[in-house]
């Protein structure tokens, strides 16, 4: 018999959700609150409510994310997560949720000096990367002079940039347009223009296309119905 997620999570009453709660305005653990919010956070209560169960969310990280997953911690995971062949050998993805790609911010004053690979690869530059996910992998592909600083805390990773102890960080283009909201003194360099085409999707269980079709189906009606954009407008303003 096929597995079916679809069904034991109906049964067990609960969809399990992994996210790292550390990418705004996807996934984010408030330390006050001690809850997870952001854009990817309502979508899973909402694909939760469409299932008829609640929602449980499981914290991973970006490094033992797919680990994570194909050991059975999570139905699903979400939270600003890229397609990646790597990824899809080991799991399926919903259907997109939208397109994004890796751009370089930095501070103001330094917009000019960073817009090209070129520009940036340079011994002089200290580029700050997040381990473990695609920022990290873009990185270590694209620079070969640039020093690479790894910063593992990924909610206080853009205060480097602002204290100076690193020039820029390449990340993706819905990151660096928050960002530079949040932080003043940061810019994005032409978020319009990513160096990548990336698409952000949920992670969900190999080989399972009854879950598979309900998911996309689901996400299909609510980047239509005006549900995707209502949740999405909520965090980004
Ligand atoms: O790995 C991915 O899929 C991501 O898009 C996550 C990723 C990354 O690429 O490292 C993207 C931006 C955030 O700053 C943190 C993690």
């Amino acid at each position: 018999e096929p597995a079916d997620r679809l069904a034991a999570v109906t049964q067990a009453g609960v969809l399990k959700i992994c996210t790292t709660g550390d990418y705004k305005p996807f996934t984010y653990l408030d330390p006050a609150k001690n809850a997870f919010e952001g854009i990817d956070i309502d979508m899973a209560k909402d694909l939760a409510a469409a299932i008829g169960v609640k929602a449980e969310f499981v914290k991973t990280s970006w490094k033992t994310m797919m680990a994570d997953f194909t050991g059975g911690a999570c139905d699903v995971a979400m939270g600003g997560i890229s397609i990646t062949l790597p990824r899809q050998k080991q799991a399926f993805f919903s259907v997109p949720v939208m397109v994004d790609g890796k751009t370089p911010i930095t501070r103001c004053e330094n917009v000019d000096k960073f817009e090209t690979i070129t520009q940036i690869d340079r011994p002089d530059v200290t580029l700050v990367v997040n381990p473990g996910g695609t920022n990290e992998s873009f990185a270590r592909e694209t620079m070969k002079a640039a020093k690479i600083d790894l910063f593992p805390d990924n909610t206080k990773i853009f205060d480097e940039i602002l204290a100076g102890r690193a020039d820029l960080m390449i990340t993706d283009a819905s990151e660096t347009r928050l960002q530079q909201k949040l932080r003043p003194g940061l810019c994005a360099v032409h978020p319009d223009q990513p160096f990548t085409f990336a698409e952000k999707a949920y992670l969900l269980p190999q080989g399972d296309e009854v879950f598979k079709a309900f998911v996309d189906q689901w996400l299909h009606l609510r980047l239509h119905d005006g549900g995707y954009r209502k949740i999405s407008a909520a965090w980004l303003g």
